[in-house]
Order: structure tokens, then C-alpha cells, then sequence
């Protein structure tokens, strides 16, 4: 637990084999992992143990066993230092539907210990900043589900914590309420220097938002790294090509010639938006610089035309279905619940059900 004590501007929150059991499930498994400021994605399936997690870093949950500390602060003598200093977005609804926007967060402000008058001016600023400043004195039984979302945020930004802990902030968004809450959320660490750590199952929409992703799994630590180092470029090149008089599908004889010249090469798959692309578009390993010339005269030599050939990143997702090659293997209905089922499943149905709800950026 490097930075528990002294190095508080360098890590926000630090666990050392951090254990929570219940009497029938480990919720968490010997947790080591050092969070830095910034915006930091905790990923994983239902059941893998982030809201207990979170539960643990805000004092309100005792540990089995190791230690954690939030802001230099110990989560087991601390708690009630660490609730002032940090907000927190629960999972679940908890708005009482008959108070409006403004009188609740004004009234979390209070709780937090801020005077009438600064709780006020605080609240509409942040509801202001959350985007709800119309419809702030309207009952939240009538909000929409993303509107009680943002409800939530202000609350927990209200008092001015220097952390947040968003636990699924995106669940029960359409897309574009998805889109639109991740901006809020990478806005809250620019605009504000807030550092973030937000909960997600869908592995696809954190690459966009968070700088680091530490992933659990069944309460263990799968990996802990920057996002850049998760979708790196590790040479995948995607390559889409016209057909021809003499090739009626270039694509399957491009996909013959490279892989006939040594490379490895793939179809994609899937379009940036997550719909199949009907295989036009060719994913191919770069081994070094001549990976170029060889796609380039392979394609001039079967005379198709080269629609393009760009250098991809991987995504977050893929990272995981290539650690486990089990993980390929046609899962059936995801139920990353199901006993008995190791990490690369659980993750190859995460990682699928990720796509089907359209969550996964860019594939080309
Ligand atoms: N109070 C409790 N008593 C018994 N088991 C619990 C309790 N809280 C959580 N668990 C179990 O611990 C495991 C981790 O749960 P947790 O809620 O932390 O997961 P999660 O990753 O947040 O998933 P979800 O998003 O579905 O809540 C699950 O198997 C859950 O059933």
C-alpha cells in the first residue's frame, strides 16, 4: 500500500491484499491495486466484486482481511474523514420521488456539512453543471432514468470531494445517454480535478473515458494499466479492398495471398458502430515495416483496388478474448453469473455483450 500514508498526491486510493468473504461467496480475493489521480475505470462482470469494493473504500463495509486507504486516509478507522472528502454515485435508485432536484442535492450538501447558504449556491451549480438546471424544482418521480442519473452525480459533487466513486453510472442509459454521461464524467476530473473511479461491466465504453482500468474478476485483480497501454497498437492493420471482374470477391483472395505470404490475417468483423461487416475488412498482424509492401504489392498483383489500409488499435475487449483463447469458443447465452466459469469466459461473454449493445467504439 505505497502511497497510504505519505504519498497522497500520487495515489488516491491504495489496497493490500484486500479480502471481503461472505459466509457462501468471496466477494473480494486478496486485492492489491494503487489507483493515481485521474479518471480510473473498474471493470468487471456482475457479481465481481466493484460495489463492494467501493462499499470498503467509503468506510461502510469492514474488510475480512488487508487494507486499504482512500486520499492517504484508513478505510477502517477513517470512514467518516473519507465520506467528507469523497462522493459517491450508488448503483441503484435512491431518490425519493416526491422532492425535487434542488431540495434533495441541497439537502446531501447539509449532510455534508456545508452552511445553508454555500449548500444553495453549490447546488445549483452543480446542477447546473449536470445539465438538470431546467427541471430542478420539478418532483424526481416524474425525471427520466437519466435524469435521476444526473441527479445522483450532483450529489455526489455537491460538497467538492477531491474523489468520486461512481458505481455504474452508465446502467439503464440508451446510447446516447451513455455518451452523454461519460463526457460529464471525463468533464468532472478537466473542469474540476476531480479524480474518478467509476464501475462499468461494459469494457468497451471506458476506453474512451478513463486514463487507467484496473479489471477484477470473481474479486481478483485480472490487470491494473493505463488505458493506452490496454488498446495499444500492437500492429494490426486493417486493410479493405474492391473487387474485381477476375476477383468477384477480392476480399477472400487478399485474405488467401497474405496469409499464403506468412501473415497473419483475419476478418474484422464488426463496424465501428458493433454490426457485422460481412468480412470486407481484413485485420492483419504487422510484423515489421515490410507488412506494408507485402499487403501493398499483394494487392496490386491480384489487381483490386485498396479501398484502405490503416493501423487500428486494439480495444479493451479484444485484449481479453486474445489472452484466452478458450474465450473464442461460441459461449452460448452470457451468464457471466454461471458457476464454475473461468475469467476468459467470463470476459468472452462481458466482451460480447458489450458489442451487442452497441457499446464498442471504433474496430477499423
Ligand atoms: N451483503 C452481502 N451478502 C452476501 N453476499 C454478498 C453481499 N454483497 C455482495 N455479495 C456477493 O459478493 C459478490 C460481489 O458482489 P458485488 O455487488 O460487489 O459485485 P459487483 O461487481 O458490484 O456486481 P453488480 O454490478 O452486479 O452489483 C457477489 O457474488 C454478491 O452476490
Amino acid at each position: 500500500m505505497a502511497g497510504a500514508t505519505t504519498v497522497e498526491g500520487v495515489t488516491v486510493i491504495a489496497t493490500e491484499s484486500l479480502s471481503k468473504r461472505f459466509p457462501r461467496v468471496t466477494a473480494l480475493d486478496r486485492l492489491s491495486v494503487d489507483i493515481t489521480p485521474g479518471v480510473t475505470g473498474l471493470v468487471g462482470a456482475n457479481g465481481a466484486g466493484k460495489s463492494t469494493l467501493i462499499k470498503i473504500l467509503l468506510g461502510l463495509s469492514p474488510a475480512t482481511e488487508g487494507r486499504a486507504s482512500v486520499l492517504g486516509l484508513d478505510v477502517a478507522t477513517e470512514g467518516a474523514a473519507i465520506r467528507e472528502r469523497v462522493g459517491y454515485m450508488p448503483e441503484h435508485d435512491c431518490l425519493p420521488p416526491d422532492v425535487s432536484a434542488t431540495e434533495f442535492v441541497v439537502h446531501m450538501a447539509r449532510m455534508s456539512g456545508l452552511p445553508a447558504t454555500a449548500a444553495r449556491e453549490r447546488t445549483a451549480d452543480t446542477l447546473r453543471h449536470v445539465g438538470l438546471y431546467e427541471e430542478r424544482y420539478r418532483p424526481m418521480g416524474g425525471y427520466s432514468t437519466g435524469m435521476k442519473q444526473r441527479v445522483k452525480l450532483a450529489q455526489a459533487l455537491v460538497h467538492d470531494p477531491r474523489l468520486v466513486l461512481l458505481d455504474e453510472p452508465t446502467n439503464g442509459l440508451d446510447p446516447v445517454g451513455r455518451d452523454e454521461m461519460l463526457g460529464l464524467i471525463r468533464r468532472v476530473h478537466t473542469d474540476f480535478g476531480i479524480s474518478v473511479l467509476v464501475t462499468s461491466h461494459l469494457l468497451g465504453e471506458l476506453e474512451r473515458t478513463c486514463d487507467h482500468v484496473v479489471v477484477i474478476d470473481g474479486g481478483k485483480l485480472l490487470r491494473s494499466s493505463s488505458t493506452d497501454d490496454f488498446t495499444q497498437s500492437t500492429g494490426s492493420l486493417a486493410v479493405e479492398v474492391t473487387d474485381s471482374d477476375a476477383r468477384p470477391d477480392g476480399t477472400a483472395a487478399l485474405l488467401a495471398a497474405l496469409a499464403g505470404a506468412g501473415l497473419t490475417v483475419r476478418p474484422a468483423g464488426r463496424t465501428a458502430d458493433g454490426a457485422p461487416v460481412s468480412g470486407r475488412v481484413l485485420l492483419v498482424d504487422v510484423l515489421d515495416e515490410s507488412t506494408y509492401d507485402t499487403v501493398r504489392d499483394a494487392v496490386t498483383d491480384l489487381g483490386l483496388g485498396l479501398v484502405r489500409m490503416e493501423q487500428r488499435r486494439h480495444r479493451i475487449a479484444e485484449v481479453f478474448r486474445d489472452e484466452d483463447p478458450a474465450a473464442t469458443a461460441p459461449a452460448g447465452p452470457a451468464d457471466p453469473a454461471g458457476g464454475g466459469w473461468g475469467a476468459g469466459h467470463q470476459w468472452a461473454a462481458a466482451a460480447q455483450r458489450d458489442e451487442q449493445n452497441g457499446g464498442a467504439p471504433d474496430a477499423a
